[in-house]
């Protein structure tokens, strides 16, 4: 069974179709692109994935669960984590800090706890710094842990904000547009990162317009065009599908 599967996904907003029909399956540890022009309905397939807005037709199923119509809090809690296209880190926070506020969720139930100096609730926060001192290593940004965020270059405060993102646990990961403002060895990087945590059995979805980026890193791209599906498959198919040259890379 597919970790994530969409089945006729549609959403439209006031009469006009963002999305009509799409479908697709995502396996744990796979990468899936998703590209298209402008406008093609990207952001709108990530949040009705996401549950901020609802899919007006059709299933989203993550892990075995119908997740359409389910609040965003309720789904990210199932293991479904993202991204947003323009950041998400905490600027005035430490790195370390930004990755423990993405812990927290797991953890506020033990502030009284810690409040009152319980056992329990310290051990629950060492667990907690071991655990985003690990992410940190993982992800290869440790030497900036007590940063602030704000001081790194655009490129780290991505990293940064993925790590954020895989800190409550993650089994699918969202990504929108994760290299814009990047380097080029930032984004070697990334490609690394994301190669490796699909390694590790995570499955990622991401939605990028750098296109050696996407075709490198890739298992498989899906190409959206004014709201519909109109390929689906390995990069090297995708790089000369008829379709897909004439909607879009056609354009580059
Ligand atoms: N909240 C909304 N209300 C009305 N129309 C919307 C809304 N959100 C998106 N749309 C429309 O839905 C279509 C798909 O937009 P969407 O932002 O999903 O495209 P995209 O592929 O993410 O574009 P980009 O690459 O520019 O981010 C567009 O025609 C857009 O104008």
């Amino acid at each position: 069974m597919a970790l994530l599967e969409l089945d006729r996904v549609s959403v439209s907003f006031a009469g006009l179709n963002a999305l009509t029909d799409v479908s697709f399956t995502l396996e744990a540890g796979q990468i899936r692109a998703i590209i298209g022009p402008n406008g093609a309905g990207k952001s709108t397939l990530f949040n009705a994935i996401t549950g901020y807005i609802p899919a007006h037709a059709g299933t989203v199923r993550f892990a075995g669960r119908d997740v359409r119509g389910m609040l965003p809090h309720r789904i990210s809690a199932l293991g479904m984590r993202r991204t947003f296209q323009n950041g998400g880190a905490f600027a005035s926070m430490t790195v370390l800090e930004n990755v423990l506020s993405g812990l927290s969720q797991q953890t506020a139930s033990s502030a009284i706890g810690l409040l009152f100096g319980l056992p329990k609730a310290r051990a629950a926060e060492r667990q907690a710094l071991a655990r985003a001192h690990a992410l940190l290593d993982l992800m290869g940004i440790a030497a900036l842990a007590d940063r602030k965020t704000a001081d790194l270059s655009s490129g780290q405060q991505r990293i940064v904000e993925i790590t954020r993102a895989l800190a409550a646990k993650a089994d699918l990961l969202l990504l929108d547009e994760p290299a814009v403002g990047l380097s080029a060895s930032e984004r070697d990087h990334l490609m690394r990162v994301l190669r490796g945590l699909a390694a590790d059995g995570i499955a990622i979805l991401l939605v990028e317009h750098t296109i050696d980026l996407v075709m490198a890193v890739s298992d498989c791209i899906a190409v959206l065009n004014y709201g519909q599906l109109i390929a689906d498959g390995k990069p090297e198919a995708i790089r000369s599908h008829p379709a897909v040259l004439e909607a879009y890379l056609g354009k580059h």
